[in-house]
């Protein structure tokens, strides 16, 4: 089937701009002419050891050819180049670029940027950002180490107390950084003021060996991201200057006083960014997939419709449509929604740093919490369905889907556990709501404008308009709905931890709904913004399939469940219209071959063929007879025969 669209069209809306989708493909192109910066063999069949040697061995050859390929200040290429060559199974810069050094930028001062800045960029030393513990993650109040003033030598002391206390999980601690931004309890005589990031040397400079009174080490394998040495870490009364508290925002003078920062959550800056950028890099791992499926299903035949002459491709199945477009809109979805949320960040992170206004940090925290934790759940959902739409072939790793699963569904974890992220949400329209019911409807931000708005009849949606119009009604009532249940507790004399905790499941509900609602209509914006009409065409039929779907998934929170007939009936006409163009959507990411790292998703269509060469290379096939054959069965068999 021929698209209606032109891919390098699309792809530039995609990235944003023309500029950036063709310098993409010149990227992909220049790295396929480089084999130094290729898997130098299929990464599932590498052990654990072997992952992290190869995956440093790229990134070392990516060092040396990087100022041929892109211009090293060029963020946005420096980013494809990394997907390109190191694939997304971690490496010993994996937290450098996107938390160490934003870290120092968010959190340093002018001093401390001239200090550690310059040689983080040039990458004389390599950092991560070590938060979490093994007793804590979600509750930072109650993280455990210590960085104790020392007024006589304006040192901090940091310290693991226990074990609980241990730094645990932190992405390129094990092994690979020689500093890490460390959280910890800064304490001025014996007062304890809170986590506070600092700036810790952990190995020595010239021979990498961890430095007196650190411990330091890998925590093992994990679901995906072994090419990666997420780390465990421990202090025992370790100290550095003053001058390594990250001072920004909050200081220690020398004599001990203590200058608060402008905001009391000005530190989670580092946190907040990868929040807001989780949106687009979830975008990115279900295209992953989803090219993968989508491409085999226009390969793959099986059973018959009309024609008993010739099996049909999968792709033409109305179950196969279901299981695989919606994914494909909600990764559009995603993308859009994404690119709004940077820059909100981004304006945020500007007031902050130069003008000193912390005024929108709420909003964007609450907005970021619900975002991350609905991307990411959707995201792995729709690559299991990935998965299961190429049937066996997409249970081998030659699929490269479960990786992909592995990796995506990390985020429903890291930068806050996904639950813990949807109540802080929920925080924000409890508090909404009960400014409606005070009589201060005016003080609401513009995304919550509508939690004021009256209920209206049900009607089934013909324009976007309209689905827009009930997905907030939905939303409304369930964030009135929770926020009430929560507050005749507290009435009722259950005080408020209590009665949060009993209305949890109705309050991530509420955040659910908010947060679809949201990705709805910057989808919808977006689509509706582009010049191009064909583009346009095509991305409204894209739009058409998400709205439907997302109405029917929430159906249970319409009060009239008969509109749901007419909504099934347009999603399936939707999925329909889509399947010309379902490939050539994908397409458009144009994601390469050596990026994709699928055999089963190749660009070449050769399904089978492929399949068989990479079966062939399997080690097992080395010889026709293993050693465990000659060392146990064949002994085991023979014993039976007497
Ligand atoms: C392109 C560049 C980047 C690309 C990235 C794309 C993908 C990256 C792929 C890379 C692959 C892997 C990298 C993995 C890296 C992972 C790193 C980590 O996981 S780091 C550790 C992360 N840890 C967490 O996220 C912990 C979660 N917990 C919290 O954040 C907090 O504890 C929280 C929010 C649950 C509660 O905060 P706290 O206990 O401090 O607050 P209080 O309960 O006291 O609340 C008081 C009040 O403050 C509000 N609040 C909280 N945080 C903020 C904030 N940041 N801003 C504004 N306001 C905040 C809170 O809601 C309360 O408000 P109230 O009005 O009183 O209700
Ligand atoms: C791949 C990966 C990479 C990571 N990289 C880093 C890194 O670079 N640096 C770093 O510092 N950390 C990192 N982490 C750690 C990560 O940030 C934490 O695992 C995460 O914040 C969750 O905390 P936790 O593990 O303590 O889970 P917990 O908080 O113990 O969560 C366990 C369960 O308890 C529930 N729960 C907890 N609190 C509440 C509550 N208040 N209300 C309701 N339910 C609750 C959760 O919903 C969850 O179901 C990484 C983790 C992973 C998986």
């Amino acid at each position: 089937m021929t698209a209606t669209f032109d891919t390098d069209r699309m792809a530039a809306v995609i990235y944003g701009s023309e500029k950036l989708a063709s310098r993409r493909r010149e990227i992909s192109a220049a790295v396929s002419r480089i084999p130094e910066l290729h898997d130098s063999r299929p990464l599932p069949f590498m052990d654990r050891l072997e992952k992290v040697t190869e995956m440093t061995r790229k990134l070392a050859a990516l060092n040396k050819h990087l100022p041929d390929i892109i211009d090293p200040n060029d963020y946005e290429e420096g980013l494809h180049l990394y997907h390109e060559v190191m694939g997304m199974e971690g490496h010993p810069l994996a937290l450098h670029e996107v938390m160490f050094i934003p870290g120092l930028i968010g959190q340093g001062s002018d001093e401390q940027y001239e200090k550690w800045l310059g040689r983080a960029r040039r990458r004389e030393i390599i950092g991560c950002y070590a938060q979490t513990e093994l007793g804590h993650g979600s509750n930072l109040r109650s993280l455990e180490t210590t960085a104790s003033y020392d007024p006589s030598t304006r040192e901090f002391i940091i310290h693991t107390p226990q074990i609980t206390a241990l730094k645990w999980w932190p992405g390129a601690l094990g092994k690979s950084s020689n500093y890490a931004i460390v959280v910890a309890n800064l304490i001025i005589r014996d007062r304890n003021l809170g986590p506070h990031p600092f700036m810790v040397q952990l190995r020595d400079e010239e021979t990498h060996r961890p430095l007196q009174g650190i411990t330091v080490g890998d925590i093992g394998p994990k679901m995906a991201f072994n090419g990666g040495d997420n780390g465990f870490l421990g202090f025992d009364n370790y100290r550095i200057p003053l001058g390594n508290l990250l001072n920004r925002h909050a200081r220690v003078e020398e004599d001990g006083i203590y200058v608060k920062p402008p905001h009391a959550k000005v530190g989670h800056s580092a946190m907040i960014r990868v929040r807001s950028h989780m949106a687009t890099g979830q975008a990115w791992l279900l295209a992953h997939s989803l090219i993968i499926a989508v491409r085999y299903s226009a390969v793959r035949r099986q059973g018959f419709l009309e024609d008993k002459t010739r099996e049909v491709k999968i792709l033409d199945y109305q179950t196969q449509q279901y299981r695989l477009f919606p994914s494909i809109a909600r990764a559009y979805a995603f993308i859009f929604c994404g690119f709004e949320t940077i820059r909100l960040y981004d304006q945020l992170i500007l007031d902050v740093n130069k003008h000193g206004n912390t005024s929108g940090m709420a909003d964007l925290h609450a907005l970021t919490s619900g975002l991350k934790s609905v991307v990411t759940y959707q995201t792995g959902e729709g690559i299991e369905q990935a998965r299961m739409a190429c049937g066996g072939h997409g249970y081998s790793m030659a699929s490269y889907i479960s990786e992909i699963y592995g990796v995506a569904i990390g985020g429903c974890t890291y930068e806050g556990e996904n639950m813990v992220m949807l109540l802080q949400l929920a925080r924000y329209l409890v508090k909404s709501v009960e400014l409606i019911k005070n009589g201060k409807s005016k003080e609401l931000g513009p995304m919550v404008a509508y939690l004021a708005e009256p209920d209206t009849q049900e009607k089934t949606p013909l324009e976007l308009k309209d689905y827009v119009k009930l997905f907030q009604m939905m939303s409304k009532r369930q964030s009135w709905k929770a926020t009430e249940r929560y507050l005749k507790l507290v009435e009722g004399g259950v005080s408020r931890d209590v009665a949060w905790n009993k209305t949890a499941v109705e309050l991530t509900r509420a955040s659910r709904l908010h947060t679809r609602l949201y990705i709805m209509e910057t989808f919808i914006r977006r689509v509706s913004s582009i010049e191009d009409m064909n583009l346009r065409m095509v991305l409204r039929d894209l739009v058409n399939v998400h709205v439907n779907y997302e109405l029917l998934d929430c159906g249970i929170y319409l009060h009239d469940v008969s509109l749901l007939d007419s909504i099934k009936n347009q999603l399936y006409s939707s999925l329909h219209s889509l399947r010309p163009n379902a490939l050539s959507l994908l397409d458009s990411f144009q994601f390469s071959d050596i990026q994709l790292r699928s055999v089963l998703g190749r660009r070449d269509g050769h399904v089978y063929e492929n399949l068989f060469e990479w079966a062939k290379s399997s080690p097992l096939n080395v010889s026709d007879v293993l050693p465990s054959v000659d060392r146990y069965l064949r002994p085991m068999m023979e014993k039976a025969k007497l």
